[in-house]
């Protein structure tokens, strides 16, 4: 018997559709050519200029408008008869809770970020609604299937964790370009044109400062009076790239095994004649910009401003000398200042700003340059900055033809069928798509399986906030914890707390575990996290470690019942051994999860299907 869904099974199915951007353009697109009729589709966000070349339901004349209401529109024009709604929103919030995702017959994902990817993963098990799941990277991509207590849940295997490095490499021995651009980034851009109140490594530039020291440090990065914005650029330049790395050098012991940066100073680069023409107002009073490198630009142009279009400089993919960056820096500071004023102090890096990608390449290139690291093109940059591995319109397409196979599949009830299915760079066994079964839950699992957790952390120095935040929040991937010891509710968040108790639980965030109250958070008690809206509850046994390494900074550390038997410290990264075994390309594909793919780290298939059939069983192909 076919396991493919019939016709009237196709259209009288209601299928929810998270996300319409590059997968989910496509899949709206193949979903009504394929019979669907009773669609809801949830996107947060707009449409930008930089969707249109592969999300090919958005014209021009769409920019800024809802994703998922245009996409619906668009569609309409060709299959009118088809029934859509469209949700302008975040699939998080309180609207789409289990009884929403309850009356859909299969939910489809085609999202970027493993947040929402993890909070649609449990309402999902909560409504017991099968989840068919995607990603894309470049050429690479994934569909899985998910079906409670028959597949494992999205979180049954760990994902990747996003890369990091290490803080002194960024701010004080970068030897990759990538150091550089997130030292631009986090950094100089923060602090120039971002919230100043924020600590920033650039603060403190050498240990020991008295406080008349760390004071004239915090108001360095503030425009002084009368100064004009190309003179503060140019203080600015010679404190990044001169003065900082001067300071730096002087402490020899660090340059004994590693190349000394050299610093630079907007002098050494000048002519004294180019000097004059591009300097010639630094330091006046009443900050009037004569000379100015660029034509000026509307003050409304926003994101779109741009400096290297003033400056000549024509071409993203071509790398600029030392001087161009130089010049690049000095424009891009001036225009934020001038020209974007009204957003200053709240700026945070955006790989579609133009204006920010300008700064950032000319930045990192001119650390870069002291550091003796190649300089990168614009591109290249962009790409790094902003996570990008540029997507494919062609995998995008596959991707969501797959998803579409699977929802047959799924409809046609013969849930065996089902399989996920890897999209390759090169061909594997001359196969491009790569088929596989869907394994069984994960009874270790703190999603699906309720398996508890032990949370080892340091209860003198950990604050519940800590908990909340990094562990409920970002580990557990709840949206709305709520942390419970018995019938004792330590902390509750969400809309629909009243002021009151938002105001005693608000007053205890700050308070180390072992000193909450009416219990305090010590060796061997047990708490439970949950998320009502997602029906998520995990119970997880603290247990109290001091001895953490310097790389586990905020000294907790999450993990499985082995932890509370174990005796000695070791930093394990369970992450990296799942990063070794396969690329997820689900965590890879996401803005805050990027994992740089390389050579080494091409996916490895788990579980190719031909190698676990026996012999004399019938291939099935998806
Ligand atoms: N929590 C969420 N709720 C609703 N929609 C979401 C949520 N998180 C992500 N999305 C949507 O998922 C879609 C993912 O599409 P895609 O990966 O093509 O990203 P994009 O933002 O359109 O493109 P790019 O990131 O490459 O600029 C986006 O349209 C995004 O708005
Ligand atoms: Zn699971």
């Amino acid at each position: 018997m076919s396991a493919m869904a019939d016709k009237e099974a196709i259209e009288n199915a209601k299928v929810l559709m998270v996300g319409a951007g590059g997968i989910g353009c496509e899949l709206l697109k193949t979903l009504v050519l394929t019979g669907f009729k009773h669609i809801h589709v949830i996107d947060m966000d707009t449409i930008e200029v930089s969707n249109l070349n592969r999300q090919f339901l958005f014209r021009k004349r769409h920019v800024g408008q809802s994703k998922a209401q245009v996409a619906r529109e668009a569609v309409l024009r060709f299959r009118p008869d088809v029934d859509i709604v469209a949700h302008h929103a975040n699939v998080k919030s309180p609207q789409f809770g289990v009884g929403y995702f309850q009356q859909f017959n299969l939910v489809l994902n085609g999202l970027d970020n493993l947040d929402a990817r993890r909070h649609v993963n449990r309402l999902c098990l909560a409504a017991d609604v099968p989840l068919v799941e995607s990603g894309t990277t470049g050429y690479l991509g994934q569909v899985t299937v998910h079906m409670k207590g028959t597949t494992e849940c999205y979180e049954c295997q760990p994902k990747p964790a996003p890369k990091t490095y290490p803080v002194c490499t960024i701010t004080s021995t970068p030897s990759k370009p990538v150091h550089c651009i997130v030292w631009a980034k986090d950094l100089p851009f923060l602090k120039l044109f971002g919230d100043k109140s924020l600590s920033n490594d650039l603060d403190v530039r050498s240990s020991g400062a008295d406080s008349s020291v760390e004071q004239e440090e915090a108001s360095f990065f503030d425009v002084q009076d009368g100064e004009s914005s190309k003179a503060y650029a140019a203080r600015v330049f010679d404190r990044l790239f001169g003065q900082n790395i001067d300071i730096a050098l002087k402490n020899e012991g660090a340059w004994k095994e590693r190349r000394k940066p050299t610093p630079l100073y907007l002098d050494s680069i000048w002519t004294s004649e180019e000097k004059y023409d591009e300097r010639a107002d630094h330091g006046s009073e009443n900050g009037h910009e004569n000379g100015s490198v660029q034509e000026e630009k509307p003050k409304d142009d926003g994101a779109a401003l741009s400096a290297m279009t003033g400056l000549g400089l024509k071409n993203p993919q071509e790398i600029w000398s030392v001087k161009d960056n130089a010049r690049v820096f000095l424009e891009t500071v001036r225009l934020f200042l001038d020209n974007r004023k009204e957003e200053l102090g709240r700026l945070t890096f955006d790989k579609d700003d133009q204006l920010a990608v300008e700064f950032v390449t000319a930045a990192a290139n001119l650390r870069a340059n002291s550091f003796g690291i190649p300089m990168q093109t614009m591109f290249d940059v962009k790409g790094i900055a902003g996570n990008i591995i540029h997507a494919i319109a062609t995998t995008n397409a596959i991707v969501a033809g797959l998803i579409v196979l699977e929802a047959l599949k799924l409809l046609g009830k013969d849930r065996g069928a089902s399989r996920m299915t890897y999209c390759l760079e090169h061909a594997s066994r001359k196969l491009l798509l790569m088929p596989c079964e869907m394994d069984v839950p994960n009874p270790k699992c703190y999603v699906c399986s309720q398996t508890p957790l032990v949370l080892e952390v340091n209860t003198k120095t950990v604050t519940l906030r800590d908990v909340v935040n990094k562990i409920a929040r970002k580990k557990l991937g709840a949206s709305f914890p709520t942390i419970m010891q018995g019938y004792n509710v330590l902390c509750e968040t969400g809309d629909d707390i009243d002021k009151h108790s938002a105001a005693i639980y608000e007053a205890k965030l700050d308070t180390k575990l072992d000193a909450l109250t009416p219990v305090p958070l010590v060796n061997g008690v047990e708490i439970t996290i949950e998320d009502l809206q997602q029906e998520f509850s995990c119970i997880v046994h603290v247990k109290h470690r001091e001895d953490f390494s310097e790389e586990e900074d905020d000294q907790m550390r999450l993990g499985g019942l082995e932890l509370l038997t174990a005796t000695t410290t070791v930093v394990a990264k369970d992450t990296d051994v799942a990063l070794k075994a396969t690329v997820d390309v689900h965590a890879a594909s996401l803005d805050e999860d990027l994992v740089m793919i390389d050579g080494e780290n091409a996916p490895v298939v788990k579980r190719k299907l031909e190698e676990r059939q026996e012999p004399s069983q019938k291939r099935l192909k998806t």
